[in-house]
């Protein structure tokens, strides 16, 4: 019954060294480590369901054991030491390679026992065809011809006559449901319309903000696209990144729709003297619950007091695929008299003859309908519970599936911070992929090229993001780590899989990440990989009528036996006959070994990978205080979760401690402190949606520190309402929500 444990340390070799070894060796090394077990003062190795199983599966607590917060290493087993030559480099230069215990003393994987409920679906397409509209002749021509779309969607048939008639909206439909269309379309057809012409000179009619720069960039191309024959009408982007004399010179020049992130337009407010905004005549929010939430919040106000100082009378719309009744209640009281387009209410989907409106906000939906949020009808969504220690291993083993294995893949795998994402991004290059026929230290000896990797987040330099962006946008396959900077509004075309490495932190963000798959009708697949500890969160989904499937664990792993260059020594060089659990969880160590070698290979290696654990750390102490029952710090195993990181031990002094003591203790007085911190984070984790011109975080504090005129400190909480519509306050707030 050894077996396992044995074959865990005969594999654990680097993996270019695979000599075989006689069975009656490994035989003697099996009882060699048994003995070890027996003689240790360690805790047993988890017992196993039987034979076949890979790990044990009782339904008791599956909480991970939170003892080593304090740096302390967990004692699974001694290392066991291996001399191994590299076969490209200094056959002298012998490394000791410590082994990885993958297997043991793992946190039992609960049964799923997922409530099944009726999700709530939309119809995309209506057989309405935009002709039906009344719009400008060269509009509709466009709109055939150029967007090469005929039939509206449903979000657009009840929508652009709403706006038409010049009411104010709140649109609510699902991920790829062609929202962008839906206020485009009017914004244009109005503005093309207007007795008097257009000119430049006038600066902008129509204002369009938007969370991200490539949702920018990508907004800026459809209104573009709608203007080819209205060539008086000038669209044009502000989005950060960019020089902003570069930027400057064309607000001089006159921009009449102006599509931006909140942040840049705010510097330009501050610093641009020939911005005004005395003609504008659509507010369009993009992204409302993102753009209203708390990291936007100062800006936000910024720019309504500015508009709002020079115009009163305009047209305002909010839209989003998660418009929760936080966003409506705030929008009801500030809106003038707007319409509320949801979808999902199929008793609007006629939209209603003139002088009616679609739906009266005196009629508001309740707060259930509001919070459940519909799902694209062809996305299959999948969960994966899988212990700390083999997350790194298991997502390799999921990109290799889809991406090495399968033809024509696109996925996104979403990281909860900047850091996330550069780690894994380098990680994965320098291990599992070779671009020249050598392979690098720690590669694997078949590393496909077949696999590319690009990787999208918050610190990239903006002609980066950019040239990322477009490149993933056209590419056929490719798994694009990111940041959720790229989980709203993207609209990139055949993604066929969303992974999900770190939880969202609401389930608004689930749905916005996985909705950059199966958009307007098409088929797409998502995976939320949990931690064990973090099962219960898929109740939580179910309660917003979210329903996912589980994919086992074992099956991500056994792709690895389909690879060669996974093979462990045990095996050698036979022919893999039956392949077990044994040899997946083999294949699954030498994957691990790989990855570790590489970490291990210098102390600037290590060192960045313990940079990186402190920042999933310190991303996962920021889970709203309802999720904090599933996604709280204490239940991380530090040990198990520095394995992610090919670390082989929990890293000594991690200053998450500092973080797990100011929780431990929340009553204390020093309330100064404590905003500090979460203003520090909220800074921290904003900076991925900056709007470029800091130049980093410790920019914004100085600037903060200094209290320039007109910036005000960010305080949570404590902004004065940003006013939406005609001079009235927005009072009732919603309780902050944390930012990004
Ligand atoms: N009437 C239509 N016919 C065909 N394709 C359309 C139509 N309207 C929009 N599309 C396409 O559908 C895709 C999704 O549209 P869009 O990005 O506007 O969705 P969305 O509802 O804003 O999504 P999200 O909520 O993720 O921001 C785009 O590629 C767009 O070109």
């Amino acid at each position: 019954m050894a077996a396992a444990d044995v074959s865990l340390l005969d594999v654990a070799a680097a993996p270019r060294t695979f000599s075989r070894r006689p069975r009656a060796q490994a035989g003697q090394q099996a009882k060699a480590t048994k003995r070890k077990y027996r003689a240790s003062s360690e805790a047993p190795p988890a017992k196993r369901r039987n034979e076949t199983s890979f790990l044990p599966a009782k339904k008791t607590s599956v909480k991970e054991t939170p003892r080593t917060f304090k740096g302390n290493t967990q004692k699974t087993f001694s290392p066991k030491k291996y001399s191994v030559s590299t076969n490209d480099r200094n056959q002298e230069d012998k490394r000791c390679i410590k082994t990885s215990s993958l297997f043991k003393n793992n946190p039992e994987i609960p049964e799923l026992h997922r409530p099944v409920v009726k999700q709530v679906q939309e119809k995309v397409f209506t057989s309405a065809a935009f002709h039906e509209l009344g719009l400008h002749p060269h509009l509709i021509s466009t709109i055939n011809t150029v967007l090469k779309m005929s039939s509206m969607t449903r979000v657009q048939k009840q929508t652009i006559p709403a706006l038409l008639e010049g009411r104010d909206a709140l649109v609510r439909s699902q991920t790829g449901s062609g929202k962008t269309l839906a206020y485009c379309i009017p914004v244009v057809q109005s503005l093309q319309a207007m007795q008097s012409k257009i000119q430049r000179s006038d600066g902008p009619y129509a204002l369009v903000l938007v969370p991200t720069r490539e949702l920018a960039l990508q907004s800026f191309d459809t209104v573009q696209k709608l203007l080819k024959p209205f060539t008086w009408i000038v669209p044009g982007v502000l989005m950060g990144g960019e020089k902003r004399k570069s930027e400057k010179a064309r607000l001089r020049k006159g921009i009449n729709i102006l599509i931006s992130t909140p942040g840049r337009l705010v510097d330009h407010i501050k610093s641009t003297k020939n911005i005004h905004f005395s003609r504008i005549r659509w507010l369009v929010f993009d992204e409302a619950d993102r753009i209203l939430d708390l990291g936007f919040e100062k800006d936000i106000t910024i720019i309504l007091n500015a508009i709002n100082a020079e115009c009163q009378e305009r047209q305002n719309v909010l839209l989003s695929a998660t418009l929760t009744e936080g966003v409506t209640r705030l929008a009801d009281i500030s809106l003038h008299s707007p319409v509320t387009i949801s979808v999902l209410d199929e008793s609007h989907d006629q939209f209603n003859p003139k002088g009616k409106v679609a739906q009266e906000v005196s009629h508001p939906q309740t707060g259930d309908e509001l919070d459940s949020f519909a799902i694209p009808e062809r996305l299959d969504q999948h969960v994966t519970l899988v212990p700390s220690k083999l997350r790194l291993v298991s997502l390799a083993a999921f990109i290799l599936q889809k991406c090495k294995f399968e033809k024509d893949q696109k996925m996104i795998v979403f990281f909860s911070s900047c850091e996330l994402v550069e780690f894994h991004y380098n990680l994965f290059l320098q291990t599992l992929l070779s671009s020249s026929g050598t392979p690098a230290l720690g590669q694997l000896p078949s590393a496909s090229t077949r696999l590319k990797f690009l990787r999208l987040h918050g610190n990239m330099e903006q002609e980066e993001r950019t040239a990322v962006f477009q490149e993933f946008s056209h590419s056929k396959r490719g798994v694009l780590l990111c940041t959720d900077v790229a989980a709203r509004g993207l609209d990139l075309p055949q993604v066929t899989w969303i992974v999900q490495y770190n939880a969202p932190s609401s389930p608004a963000e689930y749905i916005h990440r996985i909705g950059r798959t199966a958009r307007i009708g098409c088929h797409g697949s998502s995976l939320l990989i949990l931690a064990p500890s973090e099962a219960e969160y898929v109740n939580s989904l179910a309660s917003h009528k979210i329903n996912v499937s589980e994919i086992k664990m074992e099956d991500i792993l056994s792709v690895l036996t389909r690879d060669d260059c996974f093979k462990g020594r045990r095996w050698g060089n036979q022919k893999s006959h039956a392949v077990g659990p044994q040899e997946i969880r083999e294949r699954a160590t030498v994957l691990q070994t790989i990855f570790e070698d590489y970490v291990h290979s210098s102390e600037k290696r290590v060192s960045w990978a313990k940079q990186a654990l402190q920042s999933f750390i310190r991303a996962y102490a920021t889970y709203p205080r309802e999720l904090k029952h599933i996604f709280h710090v204490r239940s991380l195993h530090l040990g198990h979760v520095a394995k992610s990181f090919g670390l082989r031990d929990a890293p000594q002094n991690l200053s998450v401690s500092a973080i797990k003591k100011r929780k431990a203790n929340p009553k204390r007085p020093d309330l100064h402190k404590k905003m500090r911190s979460k203003h520090h984070l909220a800074e921290i984790l904003r900076s991925e949606y900056s709007s470029g011109m800091e130049a980093s975080v410790a920019k914004v504090k100085k600037q903060n520190k200094h209290k320039e005129p007109g910036r005000q400190p960010l305080q949570l909480g404590l902004q004065p309402a940003p006013c939406l519509g005609r001079g009235k306050k927005l009072r009732n707030r919603e309780k902050p929500r944390k930012a990004y």
